[in-house]
C-alpha cells in the first residue's frame, strides 16, 4: 500500500482532472465512500461540520446522500461559505435543493451532542499552520459531543505529512481516506487520532504510483522476501551471522540476538561477548559461543578476533556493549566497513558521532528515537528528514519506534505492525540478530530490515492477544518467530 505526501496526493488529484475525470465526479465517489462508512455506524442523527474547502465538500456531499438515504442529517458549516472553493459551494448549491438544515457556525447555536454521528469534514489535506478561531473552537465542540466521529480523510487539525496535531485535532472513532493513505495516517499522535482507517477506491489516474518511494508493509510486502531455502543446500550457503555484543553489565542482550538469528534461519551464529553470556547455550546449544572474559570489548580485540570476523558475512555490533566498547566499535567499523555487512544498534551508535568515519550501503543502523536525537537530532515526526541522512550517511536505518520507519533514502517502508508489548528492554536486541540473520541469508539491507521487523513485530502483535501487551517479553517472541514464518511460507 502506497503512502503519500499531500502534495503528491494533490498531483494524482490534478493529474486524474486533467485525464478527463471531473473533480465532481471524484467527489462523488469519495463523498460515496464516506456515506457508506457512516451507515456502519447505524445512526439515527448524523451532524456534518464542514469547513470551506473541498474536505467540506466532500462531507456536504455525503450529508446529502445520507439525507436522501432517509437519514436525519444537518450540516454545520464554519468559517465564510462565499469564500469556499468552487466545489464546496456546488456542493452546498445541491445540498439546498435537498433540503437540508444548513448552520452557520457563527450564527447558529447547536447542541453538539444530540447527534448520534459527527461528519467531520472541516480541513483534509490543505491544512496550512496550527487550526485557531472558529475551526478550533469547533473542533472543541466535536471532540467534547460524546458522539461517533468519522472524519474525512484525515481528522481535522492533522498535518497529513507528519501526523502532528496543528494546534488541535479532531478524535475521530474512523476517518476515511481516498486512493492512498498519507504519511499522518501512520505517525503518531495522528494514529490516535485517526481510529480505524479506511481506504476507499477513487477512479485515481495511476500513472504515478510507481514513482512513489514511501510504502506500508504488509503481509504480502514480505511474503516473497522469504530467503530460499533449497532442499540441496548446507549451513553456509545460509551464511554466518557474528555477533559481537554484550558486555559484563549486559549479558542478557546478546543472548537475544543470537537466538533471533539462529531461529530465522542463518546457517551459523557466532556469539562472542566480554561477559559471560554462557546461559544462551542452555537456551539454543547450536549457538557457537566465547567469552573474552572481561568487562567490556576493548580496541586490541579487534585483532584478537580477526579469524572470527573474516569468516563471516554479516556483523550485529552494539547490543548491551556499553559506551566503553567505543575504541572498538571505531576501529572494527573503520577497518571492516568495505568488506563485511553490518548491523549497528544500541551503543555501536555513537559511531555516528565521528567526523571521519564514514558508513557506506554495507551498513544498517538500528537507532530507537531517542539513540537517534543523542547521535544527530529528533526525527520522530519528519520522514524527509530521515530519508535525507540515510541519503548523508549512504546506508539503511530501521527508525524503532511505535512506527517503525526503514528507508535508504530512497524508498521508504512505514511497518506498523507492532505494539506495546514490544515496548520493553531487548525486543530490539532481538530485532538486530533477526536483521543480521536475513542479510547473511543474502537479501539486501532494506529487505532484511523489512521481512526482519515485520517478522518480530507479527509475532509480537499476535501473542500477545494471549500474553497480553504486559506479560509478552522478546523471549516468548522469538520462541515463536516460527508461527510467523510458517504464515509467510504457506
Ligand atoms: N478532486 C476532488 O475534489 C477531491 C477532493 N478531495 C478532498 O479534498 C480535500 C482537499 O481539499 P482542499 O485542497 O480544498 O483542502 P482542504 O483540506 O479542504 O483544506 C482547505 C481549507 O481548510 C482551511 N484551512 C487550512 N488550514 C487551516 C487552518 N490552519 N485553520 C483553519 N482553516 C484552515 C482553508 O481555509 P483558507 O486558508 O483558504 O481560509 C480551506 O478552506 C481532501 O482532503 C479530500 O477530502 C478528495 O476526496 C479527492 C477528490
Ligand atoms: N509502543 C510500541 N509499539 C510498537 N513497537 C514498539 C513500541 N515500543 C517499542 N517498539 C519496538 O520495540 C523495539 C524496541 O527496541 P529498543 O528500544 O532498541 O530495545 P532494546 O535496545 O532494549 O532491545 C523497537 O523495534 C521498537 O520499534
Ligand atoms: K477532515
Amino acid at each position: 500500500m502506497k503512502i503519500l505526501t499531500s502534495s503528491q496526493a494533490k498531483l494524482i488529484d490534478k493529474l486524474t482532472i486533467e485525464k478527463g475525470i471531473a473533480s465532481e465526479t471524484l467527489m462523488e465517489q469519495a463523498a460515496f465512500s464516506v456515506a457508506d462508512i457512516a451507515e456502519t455506524f447505524e445512526p439515527n442523527s448524523i451532524l456534518c461540520v464542514v469547513g470551506k474547502g473541498n474536505n467540506a465538500g466532500d462531507g456536504v456531499a455525503a450529508g446529502r446522500i445520507l439525507k436522501n438515504k432517509g437519514y436525519n442529517v444537518e450540516i454545520l458549516i464554519v468559517g465564510d461559505p462565499t469564500q469556499g472553493s468552487p466545489d464546496f459551494k456546488k456542493q452546498l448549491e445541491i445540498a439546498k435543493k435537498f433540503q437540508i438544515n444548513i448552520y452557520r457556525f457563527d450564527v447558529d447555536e447547536i447542541n453538539y451532542s444530540q447527534y448520534d454521528l459527527i461528519i467531520d469534514g472541516l480541513i483534509g489535506i490543505g491544512l496550512t499552520g496550527e487550526v485557531k478561531g472558529e475551526v478550533a473552537e469547533a473542533i472543541t465542540h466535536i471532540n467534547s459531543s460524546g458522539s461517533k466521529v468519522l472524519s474525512v480523510d484525515v481528522p481535522s487539525g492533522i498535518s497529513s505529512d507528519t501526523g502532528e496535531v496543528l494546534g488541535t485535532a479532531v478524535k475521530a472513532d474512523q476517518a476515511v481516506t481516498f486512493g492512498f493513505l498519507k504519511i499522518g495516517h501512520l505517525l503518531y499522535p495522528a494514529r490516535e487520532y485517526c481510529g480505524e482507517i479506511k481506504v476507499a477506491p477513487l477512479s485515481f489516474d495511476n500513472s504515478l504510483i510507481n514513482s512513489i518511494n514511501r510504502e506500508l508493509i504488509l503481509e504480502d510486502t514480505v511474503k516473497n522476501l522469504l530467503p530460499n531455502r533449497p532442499e540441496d543446500s548446507y549451513k553456509y550457503k545460509f551464511g554466518t551471522v557474528l555477533i559481537l555484543a554484550g558486555s559484563e553489565k549486559y549479558p542478557g542482550a546478546p543472548i537475544l540476538s543470537a537466538i533471533g538469528a539462529q531461529r530465522t534461519g542463518a546457517g551459523m551464529v557466532k556469539l562472542i561477548t566480554p561477559g559471560d553470556s554462557s546461559n544462551v547455550l542452555a537456551l539454543e546449544p547450536s549457538i557457537i559461543y566465547r567469552s573474552l572474559k572481561k568487562e567490556h570489548f576493548e580496541e586490541k580485540d579487534v585483532e584478537n578476533l580477526k579469524e572470527e570476523i573474516e569468516k563471516s558475512n554479516v556483523i550485529v555490533l552494539g547490543p548491551g556493549i556499553t559506551e566503553k566498547a567505543k575504541g572498538f566499535v571505531t576501529k572494527l567499523v573503520d577497518t571492516y566497513k568495505d568488506d563485511k555487512l553490518f548491523v549497528l544498534d544500541a551503543d555501536a551508535l555513537s559511531i555516528l558521532k565521528e567526523k571521519d568515519v564514514k558508513l557506506n550501503k554495507n551498513f544498517v543502523i538500528t537507532p530507537h528515537v531517542g539513540e537517534l536525537s543523542k547521535v544527530y537530532k529528533n526525527l520522530k515526526n519528519d520522514v524527509f528528514g530521515l530519508e535525507e541522512y540515510a541519503k548523508e550517511l549512504r546506508c539503511t536505518i530501521v527508525f524503532k519506534s511505535s512506527t517503525t520507519l526503514i528507508t535508504n533514502g530512497e524508498k521508504t517502508y512505514f511497518n506498523i505492525t507492532g505494539n506495546s508489548s514490544l515496548a520493553k528492554g531487548g525486543s530490539g536486541d532481538l530485532l538486530s540478530g533477526v536483521i543480521g540473520s536475513y542479510i547473511a541469508q543474502g537479501l539486501t539491507t532494506l529487505q532484511a530490515c523489512i521481512i526482519g521487523s515485520y517478522v518480530i513485530y507479527k509475532t509480537a502483535r499476535d501473542l500477545s492477544l494471549e500474553y497480553t501487551n504486559y506479560s509478552l517479553t522478546p523471549k516468548i517472541i522469538a520462541d515463536n518467530i516460527y508461527k510467523t514464518i510458517q504464515q509467510l511460507n504457506s
